[in-house]
């Protein structure tokens, strides 16, 4: 049917509406889920959206695994669940519902005799390192999850906001003691952020790397240890710099260091690194902080240098779970920043006066992911 004054795309939207229609009536999904051709996609995605509608109750699940340290009781052998049970102080019948949920989310192993294994994916979890203390964290997070809605709306304060002060500018008022615990849960995160930029950005050409919102000095210790003739130097908030001082201190790269306390919202950058890393910064700020803190950065460098942003990024053209739906309620939850694309990432340093900007893949994108780019020479 043509509708005078019909508009080609509401024609298009109709059209395609059809199929919505067909999938979304119960008499077609209960012939798909019989019907051979299409009775595998019927419960595949049957399956998939229920993992979407409990996947709060399987976070929470964790989350009561790790508060109650079973990773690690476990990780000493079998145990049954009388024993984890008196361990825990709570009925023997709630201990074994909690081993038996974790032992479908393939955390542990239910063996023969009755006691529960660690499984392969309960023992990863307490090797990577601050994983542990982000799920415990994570209170916070869903305490703000726990109304999406008005999360969304902006409406009320948020637990997020509190967690993380410095970027609020509140580090003036930070004790030393808060910025540590700040630094220290970032810092155990950053081993696998700084493997998966080390696979995917060669310092090779690099002479002098600066390290900007470099926290305790994780990534540039990781970096070093893998370029032993590398220059280093650390820029961050006055609060930050005795923690990265007693790190790289300790990893005995004083006489290769310098460390710069100060805000990139006021304070000039240092100049004579060729190449500086933005490492899990720009998603903590909005577009105008992100903006003027490229253009210091460009103008730090000396032609030729070299920019590296590193940070879990969203999807844009293809959406992405880890980027625009874990990490883009985390940053709205803290009020402040935003996961962005490396497409807008890329926008953004294109507006600062970067070129030959170039994205690696990411091996692991709820890790991190990676953009470079230079200033022209
Ligand atoms: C030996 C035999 C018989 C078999 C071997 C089989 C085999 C090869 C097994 C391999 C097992 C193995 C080594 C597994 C390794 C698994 C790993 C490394 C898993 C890693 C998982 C990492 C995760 C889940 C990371 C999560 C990170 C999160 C949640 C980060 C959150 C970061 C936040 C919130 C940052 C906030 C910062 C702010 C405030 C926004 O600026
Ligand atoms: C999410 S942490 C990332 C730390 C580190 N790069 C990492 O990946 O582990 C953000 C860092 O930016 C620093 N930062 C925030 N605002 C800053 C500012 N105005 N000037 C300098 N550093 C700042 C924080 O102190 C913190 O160390």
């Amino acid at each position: 049917m043509t509708v005078a004054g019909d508009l080609p795309e509401r024609r298009e939207r109709r059209r395609g509406g059809w199929v919505t229609r067909l999938i979304a009536n119960p008499r077609f999904q209960q012939w798909a889920s019989g019907f051979p051709l299409t009775r595998g996609i019927a419960r595949r995605d049957g399956a998939e959206i229920f993992d979407i509608v409990q996947g709060f109750v399987q976070s929470q699940v964790l989350s009561a695994i790790v508060e109650l340290d079973l990773l690690h009781h476990l990780a000493d052998g079998p145990e049954a669940p009388t024993v984890l049970a008196r361990r825990a102080g709570m009925a023997e019948d709630r201990m074994a519902i909690l081993l038996q949920a974790g032992a479908a989310l393939g955390l542990f192993k239910r063996r023969r005799d009755g006691r529960f294994a660690l499984a392969r994916k309960g023992a990863a979890i307490l090797g990577v390192p601050g994983l542990e203390a982000m799920i415990r964290h994570h209170s916070a997070f869903y305490a703000d999850m726990a109304d999406p809605v008005a999360l969304l709306r902006g409406q009320g304060d948020t637990e997020l906001a509190r967690f993380w002060p410095y970027v609020f500018g509140a580090a003036a008022e930070m004790e030393p003691e808060v910025a540590r615990r700040y630094s220290d849960l970032m810092a155990q995160s950053q081993g696998l952020v700084a493997q998966d930029v080390l696979r995917m950005v060669p310092f090779r050409e690099s002479r002098h790397l600066l390290d900007i919102g470099g926290g305790s000095g994780a990534f540039l210790a990781a970096v070093a240890a893998r370029y032993p003739d590398l220059r280093l130097s650390l820029f961050d908030l006055p609060e930050v710099i005795p923690a990265a001082q007693g790190r790289l201190t300790q990893a005995g790269l004083t006489g290769r260091l310098t460390l710069f306390p100060g805000s990139f919202r006021s304070d000039p950058l240092p100049e004579g690194a060729d190449t500086i890393s933005l490492i899990r910064v720009l998603y903590d700020h909005d577009d105008a902080t992100v903006t003027a803190l490229l253009a210091k950065v460009h103008a730090a460098l000396p032609p030729g240098g070299r920019l590296i942003v590193a940070e879990p990024m969203a999807g844009g053209a293809s959406p992405e779970r880890a980027g625009d739906v874990y990490f883009a309620f985390y940053t709205m939850a803290m009020g402040t920043g935003r996961a962005r694309s490396a497409a807008r990432i890329a926008e953004l340093c294109r507006a600062a006066g970067f070129a030959d900007i170039r994205i690696p893949r990411s091996p692991r994108p709820f890790v991190t992911s990676a953009l470079s780019c230079v200033k022209n020479g």
